[in-house]
């Protein structure tokens, strides 16, 4: 089966110094995966590589069974790897609606995107004539996710979808986050800081360490065996 996306003995980082060091890791159609880790263990340098954004130094990158050609992130949007970053980007100034559309217009799609959209984020509907700048937390991190969403993507990566966030508004996310990779058949990987709430909402897990893979599995199960997720945080960084 060829996975949506996949890191394959990878290494990648910043200026050819190694972040990522040597790691595997796939995301296939339909799952949600989370991708676990303290500060600084590398997870937006996994989202970033496989975004196309970073080159790899070494190793594979692919995605959709294809190798990613790193230095052109809007090529790999277009075909519909998508990352919503960290900071949602979305534009303040403008309306709810406004904003869904430039996604609209930027990739070319039809209008009943925006139903989509509302489809799985209900609570936008009452304010699609609002800036967006005017929005809670939660309801910005919605049309971010809403606005990825409207391009149809195949690949979904979200960087710190709790940022910010009240635990409650992410307990209510994450339930959607779900549907739409099972309803969309659309491959999420979810960097994610509230570890036991994303491990009861996906499929399975990595844990990151010192840019290396310090765990993996079904998050059923590293949500069952807390030691040995806890100890994965506490690796220490391997001696070069
Ligand atoms: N633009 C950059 N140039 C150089 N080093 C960077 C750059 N961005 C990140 N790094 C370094 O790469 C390492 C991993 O950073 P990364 O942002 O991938 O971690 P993270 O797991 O996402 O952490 P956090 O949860 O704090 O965002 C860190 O040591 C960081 O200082």
């Amino acid at each position: 089966m060829t996975h949506a996306i996949e890191l394959s003995a990878a290494t990648s980082g910043y200026a050819g110094v190694p972040v990522l060091r040597g790691v595997d890791l796939h995301v296939d159609p339909g799952e949600v995966v989370a991708l676990l880790g303290g500060n600084g263990a590398g997870k937006t340098t996994a989202l970033l590589t496989l975004a196309g954004v970073l080159k790899s130094i070494h190793g594979v990158v692919r995605a959709l069974g294809e190798p990613v050609k790193a230095g052109r992130p809007y090529r790999q949007a277009r075909n519909g790897v998508v990352l919503v970053p960290d900071d949602r980007s979305v534009f303040a100034n403008l309306t709810c609606r406004e904003n869904l559309k430039l996604a609209r217009v930027s990739r070319n799609l039809r209008s009943e995107t925006e139903d989509l959209v509302l489809q799985y984020f209900p609570a936008l509907r009452p304010k699609l004539t609002v800036p967006a700048g005017q929005l809670s937390g939660g309801e910005q991190q919605m049309l971010a996710v809403g606005r990825a969403l409207a391009s149809r993507p195949r690949v979904l990566m979200i960087d710190e979808l709790s940022l910010g966030l009240a635990p409650l508004v992410v307990q209510e996310m994450l339930p959607t986050i779900r549907t739409i990779a099972a309803e969309l058949d659309t491959a999420i990987l979810l960097v994610e800081q509230h570890v036991d709430l994303v491990l009861e909402h996906s499929d399975r897990a990595y844990v990151l360490n010192h840019g290396r893979i310090a765990l993996s599995g079904d998050s059923a199960d590293l949500l069952a065996d807390k030691t040995t997720l806890r100890a994965s945080y506490l690796v220490e960084e391997p001696v070069r």
